[in-house]
């Protein structure tokens, strides 16, 4: 496999290291902002920009500053903007119907951003737990997540954020068939071009607290969620999950959380070629944004090398927190 070397003196591999100059020319990997989508977290009323604490640096924003965020986006040259809602605890039902409410928060900040930067792409969440009562992914009965009663809701969902504008529909509920339905829901409503990026590897994973923090489901949430994310230990279903959602019409597939599963995103691109993202995910960005803050790390240079370690593995992009500031450095 690999070329034959001389043995040293004549090989020195320290050579390709000599000068800024010669490793760029040799460098392997490029890390630029149209390799990011920007999740953000959107919260009700006006000029609010409300911090998370759990994720120095990370707001819940009002419609007017989301809007703010993905003009701010745009501007940075990323291509995307993640839509993810902080809902009323009076509006979480069993039921879950604020989920395809056409003028839910995620929709009102969908309509917003597409009338006030058009060319970026919005990119919307489809799962109930912003909405559950019971904070789980899916509805519950009798302590059971059940599958399909949940796609049905699922489907009423994404065609609501596909009529409100979303560019891309992203199902990170985990659940059997909702990317064959989804899509075919979309086709038959005429949304031919609405693009599916699946949460095909989705991780039952301890990383995601501070997220359920800033979209206010951790208090709500009675149990776990192992019974429909992945067990962390597994490889090979990752890839069954992910020819699967390929199969049933997903146009591109996410790993989620990042930096503990890169053997899979690299494991994924091999071995499908698709479109593959992976999403550093809050806990992640808690990590590296907190021992940054102390200065127990130096937070720029492990954020820029965290992101490009997703492209050396194959990742064609990756849904981060630190977008805009990771951005901020690449533009120079
Ligand atoms: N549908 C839930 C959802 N969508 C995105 C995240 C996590 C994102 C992050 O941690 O940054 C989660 C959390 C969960 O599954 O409990």
């Amino acid at each position: 496999m690999l070329p034959s070397q001389a043995p040293f003196p004549a090989t020195r591999l320290r050579r390709l290291r000599k000068s800024p100059a010669i490793r760029a020319l040799v460098s392997e990997t490029n890390l630029t902002p149209a390799d990011f989508i920007w999740p953000v977290f959107v919260r009700d009323g006006e000029g609010q920009v409300e911090p998370i604490a759990s994720m120095p640096g990370v707001n819940r924003l009002s419609v007017d500053k989301v809007v703010d965020a993905a003009r701010e986006a745009h501007a940075l040259g990323i291509p995307s903007i993640c839509l993810f809602p902080y809902t009323d605890p009076a509006l979480k039902t069993e039921c879950c119907s604020e989920a395809w409410n056409p003028d839910n928060l995620s929709n009102r900040a969908t309509r917003a951003i597409k009338e006030a930067v058009p060319d970026i792409a919005v990119m919307t969440d489809v799962a109930l737990d912003p909405y559950n009562i019971n904070g789980h992914d899916g509805f519950v009965e009798d302590g059971v997540i059940v599958n399909d009663r949940t796609v049905e809701a699922l489907v009423k969902q994404a065609l609501s954020q596909a009529d409100a504008g979303a560019d891309i529909i992203g199902p990170s509920d985990m659940m059997d068939g909702r990317i064959g339905a989804l899509r075919g829901a979309l086709e038959s409503a005429g949304h031919t071009n609405v693009l599916l990026l699946s949460y095909a590897a989705k991780y039952a994973s301890a990383f995601y607290g501070p997220f359920r923090d800033a979209v206010g489901a951790s208090g709500a949430l009675k149990g776990d969620k192992k019974t429909y994310q992945q067990d962390p230990g597994n490889s090979d279903e990752a890839m069954r999950l992910i020819q699967r959602d390929l199969a049933e019409g997903a146009d591109m597939v996410m790993v989620k959380p990042g930096m503990p599963y890169l053997d899979i995103c690299q494991r994924a691109k091999q071995m499908f070629g698709a479109p593959t993202f992976a999403y550093q995910v809050s806990g992640e960005y808690a990590m590296l944004a907190g021992a940054g803050e102390r200065g127990w790390v130096d937070g720029e240079k492990v954020m820029l090398e965290s992101l490009m370690a997703f492209k050396r593995a194959g990742c064609d992009g990756v849904l981060t927190y630190f977008a805009p500031a990771a951005s901020r450095i690449l533009n120079g």
